[in-house]
């Protein structure tokens, strides 16, 4: 056996996010959300599923307080739903949205859990999105308003956040791929939706410098790692065009103030352009604490004329795959912080996602989910082989400690470390729960 043991540093911690646990959709003040809207709409999410009701955690987060606290970690990542608590998006702040996560935010500090607050994980208020969304720069202001406003009303617990999450998904996955709310398929959208994005990452830390001297902040990315089919320079090539559209697109203009002139120019030539006002760049490169990286697969990709935007066709090789089809490729973590450390430096990294799908049952009270056991193994000796190799990691956040609402996939696919039954809402700890929780307590694994 060999043990893969972490520096004592290392945090540990599990995630969810607003929309996809709370549900209580229309209770305590809470207005609609873009999710709301999609949700709701005919094809657009698998069986018809919603988050109303969701793992009704705006109830019974008291229960997921004591399973964050069985299980050991030491930071719980949450988002706060923009339209619980400015229902109208901007404007009058609800006092009953608020309340509910400052009991929640009590609930951690007295067991001893540290809040990391995301502040955007893709449910913008529907009001807003009736005023052009992401598309129109006006929103910019109001998310640096909201933010204003839970800094106002939290700053003084909560001393970790993270701005935006996934801005590729919230982006060109919900403008262009139309997979995602609001469901556009539109280029052009989506490059200006992407740098609002940006655009509002940076108020937000330019108001957090006022707010919360003493905190940290970060945005949380996502990446998958593209490995080429053949060692054709057009197959490297094309992984990297398509890699570059989820790492360089949303990394360079933070770390290095600059768009990727390369992707620039495909997205001209598909008659998209961005749109850069004076002073933006300098908003969006202003210094941040962290990065979060949110990894969970990749594949090789291979030259294919004519193949989307970036003429990269994945091949599915027969990689294990997990329950949402996505191939286990631990290896491709490893290269992805890798690069992202030789491409940005000593930027601090917390690992905001990790995790993978399995849809086991409770049979006589136990979930035996071993894959997604095998999974973490394999992802954690990747992340700790990075660490060896100077990749400055200072956490790992798994997802989720909860079964959840998976967007457009519904509640078919089980992402947690806790089952969650839809009809009664018990929760129930998986044996990657127990597995998970010895590996934190003890900082230290073995395969
Ligand atoms: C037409 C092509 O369509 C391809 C589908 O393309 C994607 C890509 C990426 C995802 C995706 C889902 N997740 C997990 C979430 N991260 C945040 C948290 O809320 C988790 O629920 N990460 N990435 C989904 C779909």
């Amino acid at each position: 056996m060999t043990t893969i043991e972490f520096p004592k540093s290392m945090k540990w911690g599990a995630a969810t996010a607003a929309y996809q646990i709370e549900g209580a959709a229309d209770k305590g003040g809470r207005a609609p959300s873009i999710w709301d809207t999609f949700s709701h709409t005919p094809g657009n999410v698998k069986n018809g599923d919603n988050g109303d009701y969701a793992c009704d955690s705006y109830h019974k987060y008291e229960e997921d307080v004591q399973l964050l606290k069985e299980l050991g970690v030491d930071v719980y990542r949450f988002s706060i739903s923009w339209p619980r608590v400015i229902p109208q998006g901007k404007g009058e702040v609800n006092p009953e949205g608020v309340a509910y996560y400052q009991r929640l935010i009590d609930s951690l500090l007295e067991n001893g859990i540290e809040p990391m607050i995301t502040l955007y994980h893709w449910d913008l208020p529907q009001t807003l999105q009736d005023q052009g969304g992401w598309e129109n720069r006006d929103t910019v202001e109001a998310f640096q308003e909201y933010a204003k406003a839970m800094y106002e009303a939290f700053g003084d617990q909560v001393k970790n956040w993270i701005t935006i999450n996934e801005p590729w998904c919230a982006s060109f996955l919900s403008n262009y791929l139309g997979v995602h709310a609001p469901g556009k398929q539109d280029l052009q959208a989506a490059v200006d939706v992407a740098h609002h994005l940006l655009l509002a990452h940076g108020k937000a830390v330019e108001a957090f410098r006022e707010m919360i001297p003493d905190g940290e902040i970060g945005y949380a990315p996502n990446a998958d790692w593209l490995e080429p089919f053949s060692s054709a320079e057009e197959d490297h090539e094309a992984c990297r065009r398509e890699m570059q559209w989820k790492v360089e697109w949303f990394m360079d203009p933070v770390f290095k103030g600059t768009y990727p002139d390369l992707l620039q120019s495909i997205f001209a030539d598909n008659n998209a352009y961005l749109k850069v006002e004076e002073g933006d760049m300098e908003t969006i490169s202003q210094p941040i604490d962290f990065m979060g990286i949110n990894y969970y697969s990749g594949s090789i990709a291979r030259y294919k004329e004519g193949s989307g935007l970036f003429e990269a066709e994945p091949i599915w090789v027969d990689y294990d795959k997990t329950d949402i089809g996505w191939p286990v490729y631990s290896e491709g973590f490893y290269k992805l912080l890798t690069y992202i450390h030789q491409q940005y430096g000593e930027v601090p990294i917390y690992i905001t996602e990790n995790g993978a799908c399995y849809n086991h049952e409770v049979e006589n009270g136990i979930v035996n989910d071993q894959p997604r056991i095998d999974y973490l193994k394999k992802h954690l000796t990747a992340l700790h082989r990075a660490m060896k190799s100077g990749v400055p990691i200072k956490g790992y956040i798994l997802w989720s400690l909860l079964d959840n609402f998976e967007w457009a996939e519904g509640y078919s696919k089980r992402f947690g470390s806790v089952h969650v039954n839809y009809r009664t809402f018990e929760r129930t700890k998986k044996e990657s729960y127990y597995w998970y929780q010895q590996t934190v307590h003890n900082n230290w694994f073995e395969i």
